[in-house]
């Protein structure tokens, strides 16, 4: 039990309170980026200018001798960035010998610049606690005005079991992302992938009884459904934010675009980007689109108070429909406030 009057209070003395929401700021895509490879690294700043967010990732992809040279990329990234960038890190995982290290280099060295902490494999709220704890500890050390967020992956058969334990586990969750790589291999999955669907999991219509032999009509299915869906609900509960997660078939650009539109459409919020190519698909898919927007500013303007029945291009609409709309404007027009383009695209 926790007593729910100290939720709002600091876990060390000295730390920033913790934030009663989490802030609203677009973050469609969560560009990846290894802070030891110089050349992806020389990138970052132009990149910031693109995407919603960076991340510098210290855990899988960063190979073991290069753990401690982009722990050290990180910081000097964090201090030389321009300050309007939005910068996140995924340090490694709890049980790794580099975590800590991790944290306390993020934090101390860097936890004005970092807005959010990335933490891989979470399978359980005591995983949150420990990370809750600690990062307030640096906090107060620091002398931090702000406290940092938490972002979980969801990538273990156990995080999934606990992921609603895990989204309500500390006012500093920001968010949580699937990982389906190592989501996969934890419910040994028999897939070689990272995220997206496969060939194999598909459905098939009956046989025709008058021509057995005949073709019959077939069509892939999307693995992630269920654990998406499963997430949307965790996050959106509890007021945190829900994202897709990596797409690792680069060249694959129609399927990386089906995979964030399902993930879009089941309410996340925004997916990550391994590859300067998925930001602009990022960004297409998670703005919503100039007509949905029209047709939802058309039924807010003809049912002002949201309430009866009523009758807009053929369809019925009603308090449950204008409440839809909401949420389709109230995203177009927080897109808009930051990015002309789209402003003019929705009439905003
Ligand atoms: C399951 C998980 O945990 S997913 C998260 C961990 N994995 C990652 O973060 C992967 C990040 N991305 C990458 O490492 C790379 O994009 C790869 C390995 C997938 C592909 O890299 P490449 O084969 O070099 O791609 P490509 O040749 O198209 O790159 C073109 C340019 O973009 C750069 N680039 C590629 N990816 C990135 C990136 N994420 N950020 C910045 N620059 C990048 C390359 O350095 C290259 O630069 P150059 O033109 O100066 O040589
Ligand atoms: O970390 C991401 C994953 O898919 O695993
Ligand atoms: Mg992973």
């Amino acid at each position: 039990m926790r007593n729910p009057r100290d939720f709002l209070k600091p876990l060390a003395n000295g730390a920033p309170a913790p934030l009663l929401d989490v802030p609203a700021t677009p973050s469609r895509m969560i560009h990846f980026f290894d802070p030891s490879n110089e050349k992806m690294a020389a990138k970052v700043p132009d990149i910031a200018q693109k995407a919603d967010v960076v991340l510098g990732n210290l855990e899988d992809g960063v190979p073991a001798d290069r753990k401690e040279a982009a722990r050290a990329g990180l910081v000097s990234i964090a201090n030389s960035l321009d300050p309007s960038a939005t910068l996140w890190t995924r340090v490694n995982s709890l049980e790794s010998p580099w975590v800590l290290d991790d944290i306390t280099a993020a934090v101390l060295e860097a936890g004005d610049k970092i807005d959010v902490i990335m933490l891989p494999k979470v399978e359980g709220p005591w995983d949150i606690h420990y990370a809750d704890r600690l990062i307030a500890q640096l906090e107060a050390k620091a002398g931090l005005d702000r406290p940092i967020l938490i972002h979980a992956i969801l990538e273990t058969a156990l995080g999934m079991a606990n992921v609603e334990e895990i989204a309500s586990a500390s006012p500093r969750m920001q968010g949580i992302s699937l990982g389906p790589a190592d989501l996969a291999a934890s419910r040994r999955m028999k897939t070689t992938r990272v995220g997206g669907g496969h060939p194999g999991y598909r459905v098939i219509d009956d046989p025709d009884p008058a021509n057995p032999e005949a073709p019959r009509a077939t069509a892939q299915q999307d693995p992630w459904h269920y654990t998406l869906a499963r997430m949307v609900d965790a996050c959106t509960a509890t007021g945190i934010l829900p994202y897709y997660g990596p797409y690792g078939d680069i060249k694959d650009v129609d399927g990386c675009e089906a995979q964030f539109r399902a993930a879009f459409l089941l309410g996340c919020v925004g997916t990550w980007s391994l590859h300067p190519v998925q930001i602009g698909i990022a960004k297409k898919v998670f703005s919503p689109d100039p007509d949905e927007v029209a047709f939802a500013k058309k039924v807010i303007e003809a049912i002002p108070d949201g309430r009866g029945v009523h009758m807009i291009d053929g369809k019925m609409q009603d308090d449950a429909t204008w409440k839809q709309a909401q949420v389709m404007v109230t995203l177009a027009r927080s897109l808009a406030e930051r990015d002309p383009e789209l402003a003019e695209a929705y009439g905003l």
